[in-house]
């Protein structure tokens, strides 16, 4: 605690505005992680670096990563550990606290269901993979909502910040109780390379966080071969915590790993005593093991059921006949190293035939909706799944009154999304929202996306699970403006959509009640976006143009629309093909979206985008887009990092109860025979035949956008891939390349600039879930962000370690 009071103090300096007592208790909440609780500490009492880029340490061999600014720490602080107030938040101390740093990074998946419309009740085409008998909101999409929607609950996290009763053995179990608590909202405590560390309790019972530390080791031993194992072991040990301190006493702290294995020795052979002590006591007898054990009883049951002899094991082969430890027997000679794919094990369903007999019937298409802050996209959505039918007039009203007792009646349609108190009382998309709705032919997903600059990446999260976007653009005067222009989001989340692959757009010109519906504005709006959507590297026949008022719900569901200033829009919006009709309206583009193709024969991927407690005992929900591949109940599914298996034992598509669910699916797993501790936002459920790789080091093919400054070798920013943001630096530029034609421009060049395409060696700061991009598109894809900006996109080109 000292040591990391010393580190903190020297990197936030000699400021009366933190005290040691703040400083030791964020150290605490962060588990003793500097970084994260340097950064918290300049984000909330807003100081400046000392120096820059001091704090950061040099990690895993990599070049110092240097240069992280507020932005990035705030980002960091943010998805590392997606904290909920330090323990003294919610203790309340004699001082005013400032506010902890928001838990942003997750998707959060606000059900429709609680405003009494359709959308709770799920759509068609999902009948026939429905599970028999299933409600219509399943259980798991049900308490998802409950939680979710509950105001200030982190889910499965409430226990975090409570104050241990008195009495040292409260105390003890207060330490024990809150390592698992947080979990449940967000990742396990991290190592300096990104690993969970193993808390001593686990590290001793092999559970939990000791099987992390188990299988990275595994891993580890396995990457140095066996001459390094004994050193990979001893060296993934921290060092011991404030808990074996307390239980091993100062000495096995101070001394090492040799003590404190000793120390351990005998403390297990205390509680073997206490054991004993505790049988005696109670009169449980001893298992002599001259009667059936109980593997020997279930063996038998089996036998029974197998019509073998019940009762009866196996008989164990003479001795002699065994092979000799030294005598290879012939099935292990024949065994091979074969580069071929395992096999996938059969399954009962086979998913893709399933699949095949209801394509065409309400495919779903997972629209995610951008645009600079305040553009009108909650609002805009809010009143088309109004207009649609999804959220019953009765629930309207009660957000209206609800909107109008805080004096932002404007936002009742935005509420509809928006459904956080913190949302509603700041009036700002904070976090992805979704929601479901359906038109003539397609069924739509909803991720509403943050759009201030603050909550970028949680919209890179909800844009990379898009097919199709909806961009909004405020057309009133000045509000295009402050959004196009050089810092505005329009401009950064329409790059951000077309390089996270969606191609197909519609433009909303929303706002245009607020300059009279007036053409000349829209035929502007309209002609300023076009020629930047193209340069990036929008399809122009991609790209469709809407004029819309989503306050007054002017032209989103229908064409013809009551509502105020329709009749100024049809004067001189037409249809194209038929002029004496009105122009099309907001879901008739939607309603022609192509449909993308998907990757269902490929090896199952789910990038993780949130996880908590649920659906039972030992059970772990998590919420993702099926990148590609298929999944069904009872199937047996690996999380990586971590390479643990568990089976799936519900899914649930756009909370809808189903037996199986397909590549571009939006689902909720809930999965068993994985420990908690082990899941992370960016982590992926993967086909165990087939798992994901991880990596620290690997090439991308880079297009470079506005970087404040030339990217160099050792240019440092912060790696976005699906949910997860990590720190990483470009460790070499290789080549710079014609976009157009491949051709190699320069070998090694000293930067790169704005415009440029490049061949770059990336290497992380911790181990991320990454494929080539030609293997599977949603995960094959890269951002880098610095200082609050997208400064370049790209694909995974090669993997190196
Ligand atoms: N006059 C007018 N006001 C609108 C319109 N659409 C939205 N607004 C208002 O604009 C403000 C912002 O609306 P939101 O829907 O919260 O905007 P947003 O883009 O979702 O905001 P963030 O998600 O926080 O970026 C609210 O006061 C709305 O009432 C519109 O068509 N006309």
């Amino acid at each position: 605690m000292q040591a990391g009071l010393a580190a903190v103090r020297e990197a936030i300096g000699q400021t009366s505005a933190v005290t040691d007592s703040e400083i030791k208790e964020s150290l605490w909440y962060y588990y003793f992680d500097s970084d994260a609780t340097i950064a918290w500490l300049r984000k909330t009492y807003k100081l400046k670096p000392k120096v820059r880029g001091a704090d950061t340490p040099f990690r895993m061999g990599l070049p110092a990563i240097g240069n992280i600014d507020e932005h990035e720490e705030a980002a960091l602080a943010n998805y590392r550990h997606r904290p909920g107030p330090p323990p003294s938040a919610a203790r309340g101390t004699s001082q005013p606290r400032p506010q902890p740093p928001p838990a942003t990074g997750t998707s959060s998946l606000k059900s429709l269901s609680a405003l009494g419309g359709a959308a709770g009740r799920g759509l068609g085409g999902l009948s026939s993979r429905a599970q028999p008998g299933a409600a219509p909101l399943s259980v798991v999409g049900m308490a998802l909502s409950a939680l979710k929607a509950r105001p200030g609950v982190a889910p499965a996290a409430t226990s975090a910040g409570a104050r241990p009763g008195g009495g040292l053995l409260s105390q003890i179990g207060s330490l024990s109780s809150r390592q698992p608590a947080r979990p449940a909202r967000g990742p396990a405590p991290m190592n300096f390379a990104g690993r969970q560390v193993p808390s001593l309790k686990s590290m001793a019972s092999g559970t939990g966080a000791g099987r992390v530390a188990e299988s990275h080791q595994r891993q580890r031993q396995a990457e140095l071969g066996t001459g390094a194992a004994a050193a990979a072991t001893t060296t993934l040990y921290a060092q011991p915590s404030a808990l074996a301190q307390f239980i091993l006493g100062a000495g096995g702290a101070r001394s090492g790993a040799g003590s404190a294995t000793e120390a351990m020795g005998g403390l297990r052979q205390e509680i073997a005593g206490l054991l004993e002590a505790c049988r005696q006591k109670s009169g449980a007898k001893k298992f002599g093991f001259d009667t059936p054990s109980p593997d020997d009883r279930v063996l038998s049951a089996q036998g029974a059921a197998t019509g073998a002899a019940p009762g009866k094991k196996p008989k164990a082969q003479p001795a002699t006949k065994g092979p000799s430890a030294t005598e290879p027997t012939k099935e292990l000679e024949q065994l091979k190293i074969s580069d071929a794919p395992a096999t996938p094990p059969k399954r009962k369903i086979d998913v893709e035939a399933e699949y095949a007999k209801t394509q065409g019937e309400h495919d779903t298409l997972n629209l995610v909706v951008v645009g600079h802050v305040d553009a009108g996209k909650s609002t805009l959505m809010g009143h088309m799944l109004y207009a649609l039918g999804q959220v019953s007039e009765r629930a309207l009203r009660k957000l209206e009154q609800e909107a109008g007792r805080i004096g932002k009646g404007s936002f009742a349609y935005a509420w509809v999304l928006d459904a956080t108190d913190e949302e509603r009382a700041r009036g700002v998309t904070m976090d992805v929202a979704t929601g479901s709705f359906a038109t003539a032919h397609r069924r739509f997903t909803i991720l509403d996306a943050p759009g201030h600059r603050d909550f970028v990446p949680n919209m890179i999260s909800g844009a990379s699970r898009a097919d199709v976007a909806v961009l909004v653009v405020d057309a009133s005067t000045g509000g295009f403006e402050s959004g196009f222009d050089r810092g505005g989001q329009t401009r950064e989340h329409a790059l951000l959509v077309r390089s996270l692959g969606v191609s197909q757009l519609v433009v909303a010109v929303n706002k245009l009640d607020m300059v009279s519906w007036d053409a000349a504005r829209y035929e502007e709006v309209v002609a300023r976006l076009g020629a930047f959507l193209l340069s990036c590297g929008f399809h122009k026949d991609d790209v469709r143009y809407v004029p819309v008022s989503g306050l007054g719900g002017v032209n989103l569901a229908r064409r013809a629309d009551p509502g105020a200033g329709a009749a100024e829009l049809a004067a001189w919006y037409r249809d194209a093909a038929d002029p004496g009709q009105p122009g099309p309206c907001l879901v008739d583009f939607l309603d022609t979206f192509a449909l993308p193709e998907r990757a269902v024969s490929r090896p199952l991927r789910v990038a993780v985008s949130d996880f908590f407690k649920g659906g039972g005992a030992g059970s772990v929900s998590i919420s993702g887009r099926i990148g590609q591949g298929t999944v069904q109940v009872g199937e047996r599914v690996m999380l990586v990092p971590g390479g643990e298996c568990g089976v799936v034992k519900a899914i649930d598509v756009d909370y809808v109860s189903a037996s199986w669910a397909v590549a571009g699916d939006a689902v909720v797993l809930t999965i068993q025979g994985i420990d908690i501790q082990q899941f992370a936002v960016g982590a992926v459920v993967c086909a165990p035949e087939r798992p994901i790789s991880v990596t620290a080091r690997f090439e991308a093919k880079l297009a470079v956008f506005e970087p404040p400054v030339p990217i160099t070798n050792g240019f440092s920013a912060l790696l976005h891939t699906q949910s997860l943001s990590v720190p990483a630096v470009v460790r070499q530029i290789i080549e710079t390349i014609d976009q157009r034609t491949g051709e190699v421009l320069k070998r090694h060049p000293r930067h790169i600039r704005k415009g440029t395409t490049a061949r770059v060696e990336i290497v992380t700061e911790s181990r991320v879930c990454l494929e080539l991009f030609q293997d599977a598109r949603e995960l094959g894809r890269v951002m880098l962000r610095k200082g609050g900006e997208t400064i370049a996109a790209g694909i995974v080109t090669a993997i190196r370690d």
